[in-house]
């Protein structure tokens, strides 16, 4: 599925976070967008998966707009999403999430479980028990049994030890070269090159630019203004 995202606003209360973001994802690609706290990132994978609405502008699934339709009916168009910070359920085991998340489709349980084989480990583990990492392939886990087409990753490496954030970064290349659209939001440029066909820059909630992986990676210094750090009030 394609994502396409033209003129998208969207905020909070009296303030505009997003200024009109346009962006586009093609089938079975991987974009990552990549800017510094506070751009507008969450705030854009909440817009695009109806849980924000959008204030001016559109987001387009294919043929289908989903603009101002509501979380869940985005979720059944074909849209995941792994939240920022995992959002696990600290009293449930492994296997209750799974069970709760599984929608029918070609993404089972066992299917989940052979890509995550950790988790397989864990099934009787309640929430609270898990590490980060573990915590981390089961809220993509979740994400992928509710069957979507488009898979949005808010930050998945954020908080996780070198050798874990790698076997995130790899689970999600793994998933994007299956075929699945994918679109992830960053804060440091090694994980989103690691995994991304294409990376846009998010600067006060408007891409600024958008190269390839292979360009950035020869022009590291193209993120700089981006990601520099200001002093926040
Ligand atoms: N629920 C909210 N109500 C009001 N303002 C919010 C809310 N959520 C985020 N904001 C503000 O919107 C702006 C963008 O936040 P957002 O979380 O989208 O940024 P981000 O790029 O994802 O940052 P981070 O890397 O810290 O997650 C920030 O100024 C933030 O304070």
């Amino acid at each position: 599925m394609t994502l396409t995202v033209s003129g998208l606003h969207a905020g909070y209360g009296g303030g505009t976070v997003l200024h009109g973001v346009d962006l586009q994802v093609e089938e079975g690609t991987a974009l990552a967008v990549l800017g510094r706290n506070g751009a507008g990132k969450t705030t854009l994978v909440h817009t695009i998966a109806g849980l924000l609405r959008a204030r001016q502008g559109t987001v387009v699934l294919d043929d289908t707009n989903l603009t101002g339709r509501p979380a869940h009916k985005v979720a059944r168009a074909g849209v995941g999403l792994v939240p920022q910070g995992r959002r696990v359920f600290a009293s449930l085991t492994v296997a209750e999430h799974l069970q709760l998340s599984r929608r029918s489709g070609e993404w089972t349980v066992p299917k989940v479980l052979e890509l995550l084989p950790r988790l397989g480990e864990r099934l009787r583990n309640k929430g609270n028990q898990l590490s980060g990492g573990e915590a981390q392939m089961l809220a993509i886990a979740r994400a992928l049994l509710t069957q979507p087409r488009l898979l949005l990753l808010d930050e998945p490496c954020e908080g996780l030890a070198v050798e874990l954030a790698a076997r995130v970064r790899a689970v999600v290349a793994e998933l994007s070269r299956g075929g699945l659209t994918v679109l992830l939001v960053e804060q440091q440029p090694e994980h989103a090159l690691a995994v991304a066909d294409h990376v846009a820059l998010l600067s006060d909630g408007r891409v600024v630019a958008t190269h390839t992986a292979d360009e950035l990676r020869a022009a590291p210094h193209l993120t700089d203004q981006v990601l520099s750090v200001t002093t926040h009030a």
